[in-house]
Formats: C-alpha cells, sequence, structure tokens
C-alpha cells in the first residue's frame, strides 16, 4: 500500500517517491556544525539559515520515502558565539549560565530547522508535522569531564585574543593555523531524559528534532534535576537517544564521505563497509582526531554494539544511501 508523492522541481527533475504505509524505519540523523553553518565556518544568521536550507533537502527526501526521522544537531559555535556575547554584556544585563546558552541554541537552530524542512517537506507534497523537543540530557556531577575543558565552542580567535580571554579564567586551545577556541567542559551524556516525548511524538507522525547540542546537561539534585555548565558532545548524545527511540539507523552527517584511516598521510584510505571490531582497532591506533572524528566513531560504535542495526558516517548528500547502507563508513549489527 503506498501513495505517490512529487520532488520539489527545484531540487532537480521533477520525480515521485513512492511513500509506503509500511515503510516506517526509524532513523536517527545527527547533523554536524559543518552543516548549520557557512562554508567558512560564519555563523550569521543568513549564513545559517541558508547552510539549514541545504542540510533539510535529504532529510525531506528520507522523510518522504515514509521513514520516521528524528534529527539532531550540533551547537559549538552558536553556544560559543552566546557566550562571548553574554560576557560583552554582563555590565549591562545579567550574563546567564552555559546550559541556558545551550538551551536557547536548541531554540534558534531548531526553529531554522523546522522552518527549512516544512519548507521543503511542502515542496514535496508531503504533509508531516515537525516539532522541536527542548530537551535535557543527564550527566553525572563527578564526571571528570568538567576538570578538563576539551570541548571547542566559538569561533575562532588569536592568541593575543585567547590570551585576554583565558587571564579571565577561560579554557582555550590552539588550532594551529586556524586559531585559538575557547574550550569547555564536555561530561559523557548517560540519559536522555526526554526521549519519551520524542517516541511520542514519532508515534504521533512527526517529524522530530530533539537533543539539540547533545542536550541540556543537567545533573540530578534535590529529587529533579538542575542544569550544569558544560556542552555535550552531540555524536554521543545521538547515538543514546537513538537507543532510547529504538531506531534502526543512525547517520552521522559532516562533511566528509567517510572516516579515514591515515587521515592527512600520504596513505589516506576510506573506510566504507566494516565492523565493530575494526573500527575499534583504528580508533585504538589514533586514526580519528579526538573532537572531530573520534566522538562520531564511537558513537556509531556505541549504537551497533547497543543493539543497533545500521550506523553511519557519511557527508549529508548521502545521507538517504547510507540510511541504505550503500554509503559512508557502515557498520551493521
Ligand atoms: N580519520 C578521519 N577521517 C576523516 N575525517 C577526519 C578524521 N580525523 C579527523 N577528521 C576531521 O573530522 C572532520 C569532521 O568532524 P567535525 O568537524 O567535528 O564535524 P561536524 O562539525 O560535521 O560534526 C572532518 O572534516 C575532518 O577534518
Ligand atoms: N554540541 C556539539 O557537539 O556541537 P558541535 O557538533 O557543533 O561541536
Amino acid at each position: 500500500m503506498g501513495i505517490l508523492c512529487p520532488r520539489a522541481a527545484a531540487y532537480g527533475k521533477a520525480r515521485f517517491t513512492l511513500v509506503t504505509t509500511a515503510n516506517r524505519e526509524r532513523v536517527v540523523i545527527a547533523l554536524g556544525g559543518n552543516a548549520m553553518t557557512g562554508p567558512d565556518g560564519s555563523a550569521t544568521p543568513d549564513a545559517q539559515r541558508r547552510a539549514v536550507e541545504v542540510a533539510v533537502e535529504p532529510v525531506a527526501d528520507l522523510v518522504a520515502s515514509g521513514a520516521q526521522v528524528v534529527l539532531t544537531h550540533g551547537n559549538g559555535p552558536q553556544v560559543g558565539n552566546l557566550l562571548i556575547k553574554n560576557q560583552l554584556a554582563a555590565r549591562v544585563v545579567p550574563p546567564v549560565p552555559l546550559d541556558w546558552c545551550g538551551a536557547q541554541t536548541q531554540a534558534t537552530i531548531g526553529f531554522l530547522v523546522l522552518n527549512a524542512l516544512r519548507g521543503a517537506l511542502a515542496a514535496r507534497d508531503v504533509d508531516r508535522q515537525v516539532a522541536v523537543v527542548v530537551t535535557r540530557t543527564l550527566v553525572d556531577a563527578a564526571d571528570p569531564g568538567f576538570t578538563d575543558p576539551v570541548k571547542p565552542v566559538g569561533r575562532y580567535f588569536s592568541a593575543r585574543d585567547a590570551e585576554r580571554f583565558g587571564a579571565l579564567g577561560q579554557s582555550w586551545r590552539s588550532f594551529g593555523a586556524k586559531g585559538w577556541r575557547r574550550v569547555v567542559a564536555s561530561p559523557e551524556p548517560l540519559e536522555i531524559l526526554d526521549a519519551p516525548a520524542v517516541d511520542a511524538l514519532l508515534a504521533a507522525g512527526f517529524v522530530v528534532v530533539a537533543a539539540g547540542g547533545g542536550g541540556v546537561p543537567v545533573v540530578r539534585a534535590d529529587g529533579g534535576y538542575h542544569g550544569v555548565e558544560a556542552v555535550i558532545d552531540k555524536d554521543l548524545a545521538a547515538q543514546l537517544l537513538a537507543r532510547h527511540v529504538g531506531a534502526d539507523t543512525l547517520v552521522i552527517a559532516t562533511n566528509v564521505e567517510y572516516a579515514m584511516a591515515g587521515y592527512g598521510t600520504p596513505d589516506e584510505k576510506p573506510i566504507g563497509r566494516t565492523t565493530v571490531a575494526r573500527l575499534r582497532e583504528y580508533a585504538a591506533a589514533g586514526h580519528f582526531a579526538g573532537g572531530s572524528m573520534g566522538p562520531k566513531v564511537e558513537a556509531i560504535v556505541r549504537f551497533v554494539s547497543a543493539g543497533g542495526k545500521r550506523a553511519a558516517i557519511t557527508s549529508l548528500e548521502l545521507i538517504g544511501d547510507a540510511v541504505d547502507g550503500k554509503a559512508g563508513t557502515v557498520i551493521e549489527g
């Protein structure tokens, strides 16, 4: 049993996609920071809006094919920019903590995705509602990540600026020729507390945007939850969300088609279809940089090891093929 859905004429030739009511595969897609800002990493409102409009196209195709889709996204550039604004305005308006900034980015990026995805679905004559869920992620107050800040946020600054900000008690790290970025605490995500809301919305037919920026980090306190100052890695949060909602497939979409062995060396080699064991060997041998490819590989390994059917790392344009196991670095359970 199926219906025919026209896809956007503006997105290539007008084509028709068979939407079967039986195709109810659940897919979680994590969109990287590269997909949410301009090509040069610029985070102007226009650059972000345009980047999101491009990023949602393959997602809209997937929704049109009948899949149940949850989208999650990074927030590193955006949350770092909010911290700077806080700092600059501190004498005029009270600064807000980092967890509030994280929640703010879920709203602003969520709004952009909601608007763009609804537009892309309408262009395909697909009438599916999209909901954005402000999502909390449980972390451990004793996580060592709180005393060893490693998560880069915001834009690149000069060494001189970084030194000036460092004098205010902030941690900054050099990224070579690109410059310096502020680094903040990034504890392990333990539980996506609002996953039941995501599950209910999926069952009701919504496309859901959730756990943006890895979720707002909270700890258990006073019989409830308190926000804590950190930024959770969105790939590690994505695999947890995918497990909580019983997703079949997790796709980590970034700006490279594959994770590579020997990345940046003359022996660089794309890793296509592979196994959890092989990826663990590559990781142990240091093939995946921490803070970029490292957590992506760790995320797909954790998902499949926990019973997930399929997980992939690939570029934005290849999301659909990766869901079918035909593109990117793919592992299966
Ligand atoms: N082994 C590797 N294979 C491929 N890319 C790698 C590898 N190690 C590090 N990278 C870098 O990881 C980047 C993707 O990670 P990141 O910039 O954090 O993505 P996103 O912002 O999309 O989440 C690639 O552009 C590449 O520069
Ligand atoms: N929270 C997070 O991991 O964001 P980025 O992917 O933008 O670094």
